[in-house]
């Protein structure tokens, strides 16, 4: 069984998602990075869980085999997720994150995951409330707190997802849990640092980065930004 990477906590990591690079020129598109991206974050639509359909484990592997060292960090965005997750498995994902409405058996879903070699991760809608999660918190390695719903890139920002990270942040303290925090929609260099102060781990960024005129001095800036969260005393 291959064993999955991993991201480590301790500064604000960052995960650009593909589903804003150019499809024809994917590996042109993550080359301007340069190498600086924390993770590459690849959103995955069915068109039933979501509106929108977009890649499937056939992109996993290609990014696999092109770049062996990245951390790929995998959004399932599908109904019954576990029917596909050995194949994403299998294709070389580090993290694969399942929505909790979107499958019977959350729990067993999770435990199969780490028995594939990959890292358990749990997903939260805008409406989705973070009670949900606190039976099977200490079962995942992240928890993914969407600031947009779900299934398309350039949404606006929703702030009121932010309680739900600080929820978060308080479990983890009290289980003596390590679960990475990551928020994904609508962030960019205006609300990097807010979104990393209220103790997010990972910040997925898709038009910001990719949308930009330079994604590589797009990436930077995000980065100094969200760095300003941590100087600012996040707990
Ligand atoms: O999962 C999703 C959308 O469903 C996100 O990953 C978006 O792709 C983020 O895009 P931006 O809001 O940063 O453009």
């Amino acid at each position: 069984m291959a064993r999955s990477l991993s991201l480590e906590r301790g500064r604000p990591l960052l995960a650009p998602s593909l589903l804003a690079a150019d499809p024809l020129c994917m590996a042109a598109s993550i080359d301007r990075l340069g190498g600086e991206a924390d993770a590459l974050h690849v959103d995955v639509m069915d068109g039933r869980y979501v509106p929108n359909i977009s890649y499937g484990p056939g992109l996993v592997r290609a990014l696999r085999d092109r770049y062996a060292e990245a951390v790929l960090d995998v959004h399932l965005m599908v109904d019954e997720p576990e029917r596909g997750i050995e194949a994403f498995a299998a294709a070389g994902a580090d993290y694969l994150t399942v929505h909790v409405e979107a499958t019977r058996h959350l729990h067993r879903l999770l435990g199969h995951i780490r028995e594939l070699g990959c890292r358990p991760g749990v997903t939260l809608n805008p409406g989705t409330p973070v009670e949900w999660l606190r039976p099977v918190v200490h079962l995942v390695d992240l928890v993914l707190v969407m600031s947009v719903n779900p299934g398309f890139g350039g949404q606006t920002f929703l702030p009121e997802v932010l309680s739900k990270v600080r929820t978060l942040c308080q479990w983890r303290a009290v289980d003596g849990l390590s679960f990475l925090i990551e928020m994904d929609g609508g962030l960019g260099p205006a609300n990097g640092a807010d979104v990393v102060r209220t103790g997010c781990d990972i910040l997925v960024a898709g038009s910001s980065v990719f949308g930009a005129a330079d994604p590589l001095l797009a990436l930077r800036d995000l980065r100094r930004t969200a760095q300003g969260g941590i100087s600012h005393g996040r707990s």
